[in-house]
């Protein structure tokens, strides 16, 4: 089974509590978005393999640390998932970007995939999948099925709030795959919303509400 690890930083927690409050407009919903996705980029990040290089320091020749590991692709889930990519990359810029598009449909609750484009060479790259909601886990199911079947075998999901009904969902479906949240909440509501949750989303980063 895959590793569940929710990441409660205090500073994540405050951060969070910023995007649960329904006052908190488009502008700022955004920014602190990013925050967040910068700080669970540094969490998921932390067991990225190392090799040692040597270095000339202005006083001695010295062997250190450099990052080995395989060439790491961010992969939002559009739309929301747009709103956690440059904070992703501002502390891996070197990441590839691969865009799944999937909308939850309204009254079935079920996944619609209409896009999707991403780098070559899947199979050689860590990928880490991101959308703020993980809810009933459809839409996370389907990406990484998506995923898959284009070759990628090494994949992390990280989310912002994450229900137990959609972890259990994903851990089955995809027992390989690592998920990082920022919060465990409570339970789904009868249309499929996160208690206490945030809302939508994709409305409150876009303004569509
Ligand atoms: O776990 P699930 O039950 O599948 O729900 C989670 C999905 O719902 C939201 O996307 P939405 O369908 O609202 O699309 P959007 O990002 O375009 O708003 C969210 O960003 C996830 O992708
Ligand atoms: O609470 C939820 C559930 C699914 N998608 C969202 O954006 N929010
Ligand atoms: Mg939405």
């Amino acid at each position: 089974m895959g590793n569940f690890q929710v990441i409660d930083h205090p500073l994540i927690q405050h951060k969070l509590t910023i995007l649960r409050d329904k006052n908190t407009g488009t502008k700022y919903f955004r920014e602190v978005v990013n925050e967040i996705a910068r700080l669970l980029a540094y969490e998921v990040s932390r067991e990225m393999p190392l090799r040692d290089v040597e270095v000339e320091t202005p006083i001695v020749k010295t062997v250190q640390k450099q990052l080995a590991g395989k060439k790491v692709v961010i992969v939002p889930i559009l739309r929301a998932g747009l709103g956690m990519v440059d904070g992703m990359l501002d502390l891996i810029p070197a990441a590839k970007v691969g865009h799944v598009g999937m909308y939850r449909d309204h009254d079935t609750m079920e996944p619609v995939e209409y896009f999707i484009k991403m780098p070559s060479d899947l199979s050689e790259r860590e990928l880490l999948v991101v959308d703020p909601m993980l809810a009933t886990g459809g839409s996370a199911v389907a990406a990484i099925d998506a995923l898959k079947k284009r070759g990628a075998t090494n994949i992390k999901f990280v989310c912002l709030v994450a229900a137990p009904e959609g972890v259990k969902v994903l851990q089955d479906a995809h027992p390989d795959v690592n998920i990082y949240t920022a919060s465990l909440d409570e339970k789904l509501n009868e249309k499929g919303y996160i208690i206490p949750g945030l809302g939508d989303a994709g409305d409150r980063l876009f303004g569509t509400m």
